[in-house]
């Protein structure tokens, strides 16, 4: 696509605007083989679980850790909006970065390699994703029009090849695919061999499950919508953590003019969670999901909600109002997502306008 220059875009690491999230319950020992790739950034690491318990990080790296201690420091009484004993608790360290994209990978994930045999650079993917326009409004059979080699197909309309900006990078994952328990139990032996060279704009008004294991947002546009919900040790659910994220994320883009990309780059799962545990954790989640999806595919926001963190303060209303019906859960999530945007609006204040003489813009 004419007019972006993707190789300056590759050869730049923007490593001055990105942090690495991880949530871990486990060992950072995966970021060893990620070292080529991701040593260039800052990290976000999340513990999960005892905090008494130390984690080593793989040497050379610069990072921040946070532990439940640390959490419950930081946010005092609001810490409870961060989930415990679930990888939900990452978007903590969404709320604590102070860049403009985020890219969060699960510590169980590892390089893959392209059909030539070439490590996939996740973040150079990634950041394509992000820096190149989306397409929600028209789908271009070839895909992403600006990726190097395509372009926007015959019967475009002119009037929509602007495209929009781009908010979140949703990478996928070979080997182990991410399957709910059900589906884990009749496939047990099934993984993920096919590599589809192809990146898309998921349309708007179009819902899909978005997975935070391979996963890069743009913060300042959308950060306080990916909140990670409640899940985990003390509530009914776990494991919808990221698709609460996805569904709430794609409606507060679709209202805001902002796009969704799904495909490239690919990333290593090399673990299958256990399916009885997961069962366990997510079969409130496998019904109540046929409320859910129909309540954010329904859900229209008010014109005064012109950022993501009034976009969701409504929908966390609405949650209360429509969901709380399904279960109680409800109305205490939707307490909780309250809390998230108080505390992501204490840890972000906004940032003051300057005239060119200087001084503030005063607020209209
Ligand atoms: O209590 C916990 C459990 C896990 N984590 C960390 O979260 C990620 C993902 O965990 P895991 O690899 O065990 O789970 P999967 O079933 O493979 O992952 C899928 O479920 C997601 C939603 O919860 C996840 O993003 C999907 O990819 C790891 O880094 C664990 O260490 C945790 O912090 N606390
Ligand atoms: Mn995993």
């Amino acid at each position: 696509m004419a007019g972006y220059n993707l190789e300056a875009i590759e050869a730049a690491p923007l490593k001055d605007d990105l942090d690495i999230v991880i949530p871990t319950i486990r060992s950072l020992d995966f970021l060893e083989q990620w070292r080529p790739f991701l040593h260039h950034y800052h990290l976000i690491i999340v513990q999960d679980g005892d905090p008494s318990i130390k984690i080593r990080v793989p040497e050379g790296y610069d990072y921040e850790l946070y532990n439940r201690n640390d959490i419950n420091r930081i946010l005092g009484p609001r810490a409870n909006c961060i989930s415990y004993k679930d990888g939900g608790c990452r978007c903590f360290g969404f709320m604590v970065s102070k860049k403009k994209y985020i890219y969060t990978i699960d510590d169980d994930c590892f390089v893959a390699k392209d059909p030539s045999g070439k490590d996939i650079n996740v973040i150079a993917q990634h950041i394509k994703n992000l820096e190149t326009p989306s397409t929600p409004h028209y789908f271009n059979t070839l895909y992403d029009p600006f990726r190097d080699g395509t372009d926007f197909v015959r019967g475009y309309p002119f009037s929509l090849r602007e495209g929009v900006q781009t908010a979140i990078s949703h990478g996928l994952w070979l080997n182990i695919p991410d399957y709910d328990a059900p589906t884990q139990l009749v496939k047990p032996r099934e993984r993920n061999t096919r590599y589809v060279d192809a990146v898309m704009t998921i349309p708007k008004r179009v819902l899909y499950p978005m997975c935070g294991m391979n996963l890069a947002f743009n913060r300042e546009l959308v950060g306080p919508a990916m909140y990670f919900g409640l899940m985990g040790e003390g509530q009914p659910i776990s494991r919808y953590d990221d698709m609460w994220a996805g569904w709430a994320a794609k409606v507060v883009c679709d209202h805001l003019g902002f796009g969704v990309k799904t495909g490239l780059p690919y990333l290593w799962h090399s673990k299958a969670s256990n399916p009885f545990v997961n069962l366990k954790k997510e079969h409130k989640g496998l019904h109540w999901q046929e409320d859910m999806v129909p309540f954010f595919q329904n859900l229209r926001l008010s014109k005064e909600s012109d950022t993501a963190a009034k976009c969701y303060m409504e929908i966390s209303n609405m949650t209360k109002e429509k969901l709380t019906k399904v279960d109680p859960y409800f109305e205490k999530l939707a307490d909780a997502m309250v809390v998230w945007i108080e505390a992501w609006e204490e840890l972000n204040p906004p940032v003051k306008k300057k005239q060119s003489d200087g001084k503030d813009v005063k607020a209209k």
